[in-house]
């Protein structure tokens, strides 16, 4: 597969601190890649060194085999996570400003239709909702016809139904053979959008593959989730990790590990078996959970 963006030893550092540290990555054309981690993770400074918005304080950004220059990034898409959009114009004003912009640009009926924008085409943007915000964001990120798009946490703070539909969109973006670079919190997206992914975590990247190698090559066995009051500091199991609720046991006997349980008269109440997902991986790496503190989901 062709490469469109390598990354070398890329870092950031403000003051004494890395916030992205020696990290290396290559893209290949026509994929979804993702950048996963945390709040404060690095996923955002390590884009915006890509878009051209911060200068990397060491290491290489190589766009179509050769270093990135200020042409290229013409050749980018960007929906940032907040984008401050003129007052009091509609939809269609919007894209028709942003597209004055640009040399190049796809029609805006073409854009209208792609992102699901033909019912609040009149509206004033600041009335439309969470998720037909973003569809509008993606709308302008798409504005120049872009080789690759950054979406940066394009879905936090929507509804399940919005992310979804957000999603087909992404995935019809994909079909058509443009790259995608997204950063999310979201271990769900991440798995549906993306063919590879990244995990970073205070500045490095602490993995790297598909989605589904991540999960094989970390996980072998079963997890079993038990609500953590059923265990007690006096239980002696060995494999057990503790999340916000569930105490989760990686094991590669199942039947073992119940008859354990069994004969140390732990309740079996509320026990699952279940397969691992992105989210415990995460879990089993840093020590620490994936979603960030104190966020919620406007459902
Ligand atoms: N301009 C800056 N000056 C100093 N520190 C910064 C600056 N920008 C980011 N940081 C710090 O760098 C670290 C990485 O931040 P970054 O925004 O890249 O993380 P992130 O993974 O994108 O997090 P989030 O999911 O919250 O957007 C954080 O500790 C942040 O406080």
């Amino acid at each position: 597969m062709t490469t469109i963006l390598e990354v070398k030893q890329l870092s950031k550092q403000f003051s004494d601190f890395y916030a992205v540290d020696k990290i290396d990555f290559k893209v290949s054309k026509g994929s979804c890649f993702g950048l996963l981690g945390p709040n404060g993770a690095g996923k955002t400074t390590t884009i915006e060194m890509l878009e051209g918005i911060l200068a990397p304080s060491s290491g290489d950004i190589l766009f179509n085999d050769k270093p990135i220059t200020r042409e290229d990034f013409q050749k980018l898409g960007i929906q940032f996570q907040h984008t401050a959009l003129q007052d009091y114009l509609t939809v269609r004003e919007t894209l028709m400003l942003f597209s004055s912009f640009y040399s190049k640009t796809l029609p805006t009926d073409d854009l209208i239709e792609q992102c699901q924008l033909a019912e609040f085409i009149n509206v004033d943007h600041r009335k439309l909702s969470g998720g037909q915000k973003q569809r509008l964001l993606l709308a302008l990120a798409l504005i120049n016809d872009p080789e690759l798009i950054f979406l940066d946490e394009p879905t936090t703070g929507l509804d399940p139904h919005s992310r979804r539909l957000f999603w087909d969109l992404v995935n019809n973006i994909k079909a058509q053979g443009k790259t995608i670079l997204l950063t999310t919190h979201y271990m769900d997206e991440a798995e549906y959008l993306c063919d590879q992914i990244a995990i970073m975590d205070k500045g490095k990247i602490i993995a790297m593959n598909s989605p589904e190698n991540l999960l094989r090559e970390h996980f072998k066995g079963a997890l079993i989730s038990l609500p953590k009051e059923n265990l007690s500091a006096s239980h002696n199991l060995v494999n057990v990790q503790f999340s916000q609720d569930s105490a989760l046991i990686h094991t590669d006997d199942t039947e073992a590990t119940i008859a354990a349980l069994l004969a140390q008269q732990i309740s079996l109440q509320g026990l699952q078996i279940k397969s691992a997902n992105l989210d415990d991986l995460f879990l089993k790496l840093t020590g620490h959970g994936l979603q960030s503190q104190g966020e919620q989901q406007d459902v």
